[in-house]
């Protein structure tokens, strides 16, 4: 794969969140993994890209940490202001691009400041396989372990077939334009909407699923972390 052929496309960094299922002394995209923040590490996954045409990060208003970090100062990052759920904090990323002159036809990732291992071949990957997509699509792992559906007293009610179960991951890959429609229409809407793909899968579309590495896992649980960093360490 020659990184020229591959489109350029524009990031969206969704890192307002309180990360409350963490239970840590801050967001977790700002604890630290390998000495240094979370964040930061998913910011590089794309600052060096040679496709990236500029990436917007999602703040919270009152983000005492942001401004402490080295790639604060960096001009290639542009903050848009965090909102109440994800869905929120992407849209005003996505108006924002908008307003820097982003097209509407340009290609857009968005992805979780909580996953901070995502690696360079799936990136690659996402960008060759949906360069050419009429509606563009996610970084997925099919499912691995038997699926359960439970009742309401926490019993088992049915075993899921998972051979069509796949978990949903980011990057999420979608045109400016039309992600920017379909997640502000269904905002409007007042639809739940849990990643990009909902969003454009509530306006009609069906996006694909590429099959990407397991452990681009969402920093979601202390254990997660735990592991992370682990497995860091041993690299
Ligand atoms: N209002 C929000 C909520 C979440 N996020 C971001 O979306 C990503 C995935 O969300 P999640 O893992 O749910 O993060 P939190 O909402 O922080 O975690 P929790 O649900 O445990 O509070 C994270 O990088 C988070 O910072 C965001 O930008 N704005
Ligand atoms: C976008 C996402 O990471 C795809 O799995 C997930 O929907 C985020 O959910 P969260 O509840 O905001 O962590």
């Amino acid at each position: 794969m020659n990184v020229s052929d591959l489109p350029f496309f524009w990031a969206v960094i969704p890192a307002a969140g309180i990360g409350s299922r963490m239970r840590a002394d801050r967001p977790k995209q700002y604890l630290s993994l390998g000495g240094r923040t979370i964040l930061e590490h998913t910011l590089d996954c794309f600052l060096g890209h040679p496709r990236l045409k500029g990436l917007a990060v999602s703040l919270a208003a009152d983000d005492p940490y942001w401004p402490l970090l080295p790639c604060a100062g960096n001009g290639r990052i542009l903050r848009a202001a965090g909102g109440s759920e994800r869905a929120d904090s992407v849209f005003n990323a996505l108006q924002l691009l908008a307003g820097q002159g982003a097209e509407a036809s340009d290609w857009v990732l968005v992805h979780d400041a909580a996953r901070p291992n995502l690696v360079r071949a799936d990136l690659d990957r996402l960008l060759a396989e949906l360069a050419d997509d009429p509606v563009g699509g996610l970084l997925a792992v099919p499912a691995r372990d038997t699926l359960k559906r439970a009742d309401a007293d926490g019993r088992v009610r049915q075993t899921v077939d998972r051979s069509v179960i796949w978990q949903a991951y980011t990057p999420q890959m979608f045109r400016l334009g039309a992600l920017r429609q379909a997640l502000g229409d269904a905002l409007q809407a007042g639809v739940a909407i849990t990643d990009e793909s909902s969003a454009m899968e509530w306006a009609g579309q069906a996006p694909r699923l590429i099959e990407g590495r397991a452990d681009n896992l969402k920093i979601t649980r202390p254990e997660d972390l735990e592991w992370l960093a682990r497995r860091w360490a041993d690299d």
